[in-house]
């Protein structure tokens, strides 16, 4: 099979929406770098009316986005390009490590095994690494969680690991589903982590958590920030990432009525929320 490549570049925060919309158009496989994305379809499927569409769509987005470099690629095992790229790294308390990697664990971190094939969440973007440093001062023994958007569930993985007993996983993406239930099995922790395709719909109207992490883009964290407060129980904490540090006031004030702000972390334009529900 012959593929075409694409290499174009982006800034991170028009990422996910860009993936978005290539994959309505049959676009297969996405590599996510600084500002760059890489994407992949078979050459057949590639019409010229469908570059046209690329380049409208790039336009579409604040700043220069444009592709950077197209080339012809023969099938090849994308499993064994995955693992030139990722190796293991210490992240906070945490040592994430994909299977590949021969590199012992330091005594003192916990080991979170991902293997993260074509999801989101290896732990080398910012806003992985935010809530990732984030959680063992907010998870307690016996939490309840809720993980939006668990790409590999590298998220949900750590809590269980700090000691929540109970968490509940969603994503929209099929691919990510499966690949959470991989690493959840490879973890071990497949007893406590519960996966579900879907988004806030998929949470029990009983259910109320102790804590929500959600590391999905702007728009739609406000789009499902009510949601979010509804399944939190007074008092619960929630990390809000994949927003960037203009995101700040707006979030902020769309908290105001029913979170409280208590942290924000930042790490390059990236930006953490930790906010309390009020009731
Ligand atoms: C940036 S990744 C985060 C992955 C992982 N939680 C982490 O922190 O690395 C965002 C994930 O949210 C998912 N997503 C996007 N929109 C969503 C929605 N409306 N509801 C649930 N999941 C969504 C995407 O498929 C993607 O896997």
């Amino acid at each position: 099979m012959t593929y075409i490549k694409l290499e174009i570049a982006l800034p991170d925060e028009y990422h996910e929406p860009l993936i978005a919309e290539l994959s309505e158009m049959g676009f297969d496989g996405f590599e996510q770098r600084d500002h760059q994305v890489i994407t992949y379809i078979e050459k057949g499927n590639l019409a010229i009316a469908d570059r046209e569409q690329i380049e409208q769509l790039l336009a579409g987005f604040p700043g220069h986005c444009f592709i950077e470099k197209e080339e012809v690629v023969e099938d090849q095992n994308w499993n064994e390009q995955w693992e030139q790229t990722v190796g293991a790294r210490e992240i906070g308390r945490f040592f994430v490590k994909p299977t590949w990697s021969t590199d012992p664990v330091p005594g003192d971190k916990i080991l979170l095994e991902i293997d993260p094939k074509m999801s989101f969440g290896t732990g080398y973007h910012e806003t992985t690494r935010l809530i990732l440093k984030l959680l063992p001062g907010m998870v307690r023994r016996d939490d309840t969680v809720i993980d939006a958007g668990t790409g590999t569930a590298i998220l949900s993985i750590a809590a269980v690991k700090l000691g929540a007993s109970r968490v509940l996983a969603f994503d929209t993406d099929e691919w990510s589903i499966k690949n959470a239930r991989e690493n959840i099995l490879l973890n071990g922790v497949d007893t406590r982590i519960t996966v579900v395709k879907g988004s806030t719909e998929v949470v029990p109207a009983t259910m109320k958590a102790d804590l929500l992490l959600a590391n999905i883009q702007r728009n739609v964290i406000l789009e499902l920030l009510p949601d979010f407060i509804k399944s939190l129980k007074k008092g619960g904490n929630m990390v809000l990432s994949g927003l960037v540090e203009s995101d700040r006031a707006d979030i902020r004030r769309r908290l105001s009525q029913d979170a409280r702000v208590i942290d924000i972390q930042q790490e390059n334009e990236w930006i953490a929320i930790h906010a309390q529900a009020k009731k």
